[in-house]
């Protein structure tokens, strides 16, 4: 699914935030000025940059808001809030610009307090995927400092690979440095993407006697932890889809449902970057039992028409639409 209506490759940047698992991209605005000084007012964070000042003001991020703004209309580059969806919390920015040679050069950073925890990668990846199948570009590089061995390890993850070396001035830090230079080809990035698996997942709308949906939040430790979603899993080798469900719902609820009380009602296909979620959904109005948090999630009945108010893995977006005209 796309993330922002049916857009050609080839049209410009439109303004549309890119979603990711845990992440929504989208171009910086006023409000993003105290956070974004909070968060770049850390050496730490700005040392190894080549244009953040330190100390860092928030006169520093309302001029930085400014020019990107400009920069975007121009067409010169775009520089994206990274706001997690769980919270909306602003932790960084990604983006690209065109002025060094009309083909994108990435840039990001993130706050302290969202290292380590797949943030850039994440970002990174769909932007990369906007850049090639949206906006179509063939190639893309980025450099770094030669001691920044964290953001190396983001290029890698992402699909980049070493090209060379690049004179690269740091006016922040009143030097320049020999910095290495990562690209990637859009034929690359095609055939890492054909090796990501194809994943097929089945979920449950169970609607009770007033029209509430059961929704489950991902407990901690699983990938996107905090969201909610149907309860469901993964379909097992050997298994129908169907069965899966009817032993995912005893596992994580205790509920015995039969498959003749499973409806069909629709299914989502999305590209979460490092796999494909094939997803069908079926809504179940008959089970035996309460259902019961068996793994650490939190349980809660929503009416479909409020389901848009809670965050959802991306993926759910289209069958939380399609429930209000079923429930
Ligand atoms: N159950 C469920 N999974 C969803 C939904 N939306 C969505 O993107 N997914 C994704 O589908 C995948 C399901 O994996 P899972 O970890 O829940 O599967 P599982 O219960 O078999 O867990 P396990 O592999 O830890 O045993 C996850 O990547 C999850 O984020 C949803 O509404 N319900």
């Amino acid at each position: 699914m796309a993330d922002a209506g049916c857009r050609q490759p080839g049209t410009a940047w439109a303004g549309h935030p890119l979603v990711t698992a845990r992440l929504r991209l989208r171009p910086l605005a006023t409000r993003d000025i105290e956070p974004l000084a909070a968060l770049l007012d850390d050496w730490d964070v700005v040392r190894l940059t080549a244009a953040l000042p330190h100390p860092y003001t928030v006169d520093d991020a309302k001029r930085f808001v400014n020019e990107q703004e400009v920069r975007r209309i121009e067409g010169k580059g775009v520089a994206l809030a990274m706001e997690r969806v769980t919270d909306n919390v602003l932790i960084g920015v990604v983006g690209f610009g065109l002025e060094r040679n009309g083909e994108p050069e990435l840039g990001y950073w993130l706050g302290k307090a969202f290292w380590n925890q797949g943030f850039a990668t994440e970002a990174l990846r769909r932007l990369i995927r906007h850049l090639f199948d949206d906006l179509g570009f063939h190639r893309l590089w980025s450099s770094f400092h030669p001691d920044n061995s964290a953001s190396k390890r983001v290029l890698e993850k992402a699909g980049l690979t070493y090209f060379g070396v690049d004179t690269c001035a740091m006016p922040a830090r009143g030097q320049s440095v020999i910095a290495p230079v990562f690209a990637l080809k859009k034929g690359e990035w095609q055939m890492l993407r054909a090796t990501r698996p194809m994943l097929l997942v089945v979920a449950a709308a169970l609607v009770d006697h007033d029209g509430r949906v059961l929704m489950a939040s991902r407990p901690t430790g699983k990938d996107m932890a905090g969201l909610w979603e149907f309860p469901g899993g993964k379909v097992h080798d050997g298994e129908t889809p169907e069965a899966a469900l009817v032993r995912e719902l005893e596992e994580e609820l205790g509920l015995d449902v039969t498959e003749s009380c499973l409806a069909p009602v629709g299914f989502t296909s999305h590209d979460y970057d490092t796999f494909h979620l094939l997803m069908p959904l079926y809504v179940i109005r008959v089970w035996k039992g309460n259902p019961a948090a068996r793994e650490g999630q939190e349980l809660r009945w929503v009416r479909a028409a409020r389901l848009a108010d809670l965050p959802t893995p991306p993926a759910d977006i289209p069958l939380i639409a399609l429930l209000r005209e079923w429930v």
